[in-house]
């Protein structure tokens, strides 16, 4: 059996006993039942996920950040030249991103690797080399890359989610870096949500009028010469998606196979959130959303996986910037659980 099999194989629901227990353990603390709002949802989730209440606090945390190039920039689709996605991939490793800065302050690691970039990369210490393939092709004219390309895609983000959990991480935050990638975002977006490409789409990384539409008519285009099957994760990632689409699905995978939450980031995190739904449900347990974000997409996605962002900042940036924001309050709302006084041990009067 490949990689994806065996990790689909050991993806098991979250625990429906330990959820029961925390929910139960939140009206025994010294608060007004609900009072804590959704840090109480996140934090009955982080029990679930963990099958104990109450759950580990989730740390260490590594991001996963993932960079890949897009062939259906040839349709004009982002109004940054496609050699910057190399050039931030560099630029991240060497520490000088916002996500570098935001992943210091929560105390996250960010772990850069090349799983699609179109350009040479010069050999750096900090970016890990798993190229699959120089950048997809433009899925206006066929698939993205193949069967066997997104396979490969999906198997480094198994296997780099594997390393994190097993190098001790207890938390995986999603990240990307890709000129171009929010169009085939929206575009998986569209397919596992049946949602109109125009309501989906969004400008990105500054798109004006005339390029929203472009991006809007490109993915229309894709869509009906691919005619994607929303219930083959594979096959859609394939025609309409990209590199590190894939392999953060891949990741999402293995972190749900390792019972460890994992938190995302914007658009192209939540459209790679519902490829890896597409392959198991069962990994919808296993979602913390971040932030709402600027993108129309990241509605849409997380009504499908029945998410509720825990931040809206406004950030339109990706990179795992929304997650990395949220990442504290994941942990205090396990912390929530492991250290608030209860009614009876406080000696606090009940309602
Ligand atoms: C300097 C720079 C840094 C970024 N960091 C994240 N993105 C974000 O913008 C890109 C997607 O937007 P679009 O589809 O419009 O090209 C991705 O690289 C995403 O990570 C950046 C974009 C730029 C230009
Ligand atoms: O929501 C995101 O992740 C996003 C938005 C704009 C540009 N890049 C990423």
């Amino acid at each position: 059996m490949s990689l994806l099999d065996t990790t689909l194989a050991a993806i098991k629901p979250v625990s429906e006993e330990a959820l029961a227990a925390a929910e139960r353990r939140q009206n025994e603390l010294t608060k007004p039942p609900g009072s804590l709002g959704h840090l109480e949802t996140v934090g009955n989730r982080l029990a679930a996920i963990a099958g104990v209440c109450p759950p580990p606090v989730p740390e260490p945390a590594v991001i996963g950040l993932f960079a890949g190039d897009h062939g259906v920039c040839a349709q004009g689709v982002s109004p940054w030249p496609q050699e910057v996605t190399v050039q931030m991939m560099l630029n991240i490793g060497a520490g000088g991103a916002a996500i570098n800065v935001l992943g210091r302050q929560a105390g996250a690691d960010v772990w850069v690797t090349n799983v699609g970039v179109a350009a040479d990369a010069p050999d750096h210490p900090a970016v890990r080399d798993r190229n699959v393939r120089r950048g997809t092709a433009d899925f206006t004219e066929g698939p993205a890359m193949t069967l066997e390309e997104a396979r490969a895609a999906v198997e480094v983000g198994i296997a780099t989610a594997f390393e994190a959990v097993d190098g001790g991480a207890r938390c995986l935050l999603t990240g990307e870096m890709g000129i171009g990638n929010t169009t085939p975002s929206s575009a998986l977006i569209s397919v596992f949500t049946g949602t109109d490409a125009a309501t989906v789409t969004g400008r990105g990384a500054g798109a004006d009028d005339e390029m929203l539409d472009r991006k809007v008519d490109a993915i229309e285009r894709g869509l009906a010469l691919h005619q994607p099957d929303p219930a083959d994760a594979l096959g859609t990632v394939a025609a309409v998606g990209g590199l590190e689409q894939a392999a953060i699905a891949g990741f999402i995978l293995g972190a749900a196979a390792r019972r460890v939450p994992v938190v995302l980031d914007g658009v192209i995190a939540c459209s790679a959130a519902c490829v890896a739904v597409a392959f198991d449900d069962d990994v919808r347990g296993y979602l913390i959303s971040g932030h709402a974000g600027a993108e129309p997409g990241i509605q849409a996605a997380v009504a499908h996986l029945g998410l509720r962002p825990l931040v809206d900042l406004g950030l339109r940036l990706g990179e795992g910037s929304g997650a990395a924001v949220a990442l504290p309050m994941v942990q205090a709302s396990a912390r929530i659980l492991n250290d608030m006084a209860t009614f009876a041990s406080a000696g606090v009067s009940e309602g």
